[in-house]
């Protein structure tokens, strides 16, 4: 099915309302692509479609008042919201993704492996290949080749080693840190295999000017949904280093140091280029504003999918990961 629709949004822009206008929007199917399509188009601009009664409304926030004028029409400023009810009749707003809070995201993961009988390493390991290929998409392997992957005690540092190790495989040189191992069965084997395939590790946390000098890119595996600050001794170095670097970060299913569900907990928070949420995303990447925003983690059987209501987006053709 292929909708042409007409939409005008309205921005809000250093305080300044903006009416953007958009013609004819040829798109097909879900509102998954057509959120897909008005990205495309506004490139800069951050789209959020919300479902408020019963019109479909355009939340945009712009970075850059200047990439909207490509788009903008003047003369269209004081145009009201217009959207073709009837078109949209089907995108209701149970079709957006859900955003998990801390203990949803927590039962979902208990439902994986007691209701489901999934393993942690099956899904670690779905999980970080998911992650590396969120990667390359967005930070190729000729231009980001260098990367530090910094991981933590649990299963976000566990889906991290993982990731180092399929980086390797895509042509990548990761390099590890990861400055408590534990103790188990399951990080050691991952820890080996990466060791086996040539994988270096650094044992001290880089300075900012060395890993400046040494990486292109970090991988942040050090903390996922059950972060509890603040932040304990030995990882303050790491993650001083994430708060202060100029190179991009990728960070795995949550931005390390943040609260799952407030976000940011302190202006010196470290902000991502790329968050690839983990099964679902969590609440707080409502506050995340670094260029890409991936899903990965395809392996949530539909009856979960319904349980917890999550309306997934579909995922492409057999793609790993989905952009959000
Ligand atoms: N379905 C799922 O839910 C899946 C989850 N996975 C990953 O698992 C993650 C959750 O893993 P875990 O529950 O093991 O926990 P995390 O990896 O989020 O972290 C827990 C570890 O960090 C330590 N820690 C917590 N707060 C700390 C602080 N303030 N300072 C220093 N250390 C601290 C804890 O002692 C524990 O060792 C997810 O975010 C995701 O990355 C994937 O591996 C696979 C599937
Ligand atoms: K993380």
């Amino acid at each position: 099915m292929t909708f042409a629709s007409r939409i005008a949004i309205t921005t809000n822009n250093t305080g300044e309302n903006v009416k953007l206008f958009l013609f004819y929007i040829h798109f097909a199917q879900t509102f998954q692509t057509f959120s897909k399509i008005m990205r495309i188009l506004t490139r800069s601009i951050k789209v959020q479609l919300l479902q408020l009664n019963s019109l479909l409304v355009g939340e945009v926030r712009c970075r850059q008042l200047a990439n909207l004028a490509i788009i903008a029409n003047p003369k269209q400023q004081q145009m009201q919201l217009q959207v073709q009810r009837k078109e949209f009749c089907h995108c209701s707003s149970s079709n957006m993704v859900k955003y998990l809070n801390q203990s949803e995201a927590i039962n979902v993961d208990v439902d994986l492996f007691n209701e489901y009988k999934f393993s942690v390493d099956q899904l670690m390991e779905l999980a970080g290949l998911s992650c590396a290929h969120a990667i390359s998409k967005c930070f190729p392997a000729d231009r980001f080749g260098r990367v530090l992957v910094c991981c933590g005690p649990g299963n976000n540092g566990g889906d991290g080693l993982v990731c180092a190790r399929h980086l390797a495989l895509m042509g990548y040189k990761p390099v590890i840190y990861y400055p408590k191992p534990t103790p188990k069965q399951l990080y050691e084997n991952l820890a080996y295999q990466c060791q086996r395939m040539d994988i270096c590790s650094i044992a001290e946390c880089p300075s900012l000017e060395t890993a400046g000098d040494s990486y292109d890119l970090i991988v942040d595996a050090l903390f996922g949904f059950s972060f509890k600050p603040p932040v304990r001794p030995d990882f303050v170095p790491v993650v001083e280093l994430l708060q202060q670097t100029k190179l991009p970060i990728a960070s795995i299913d949550i931005p390390s140091g943040w609260d799952v569900e407030q976000g940011k907990l302190n202006d010196c928070d470290l902000e991502p280029t790329l968050l690839i949420s983990l099964t679902a995303p969590k609440l707080c990447a409502k506050h995340f504003k670094g260029k890409h925003h991936y899903l990965g983690g395809r392996f949530v059987p539909p009856s979960l999918q319904q349980k917890y209501e999550l309306n997934l987006p579909d995922y492409p053709g057999n793609e790993l990961c989905v952009e959000l």
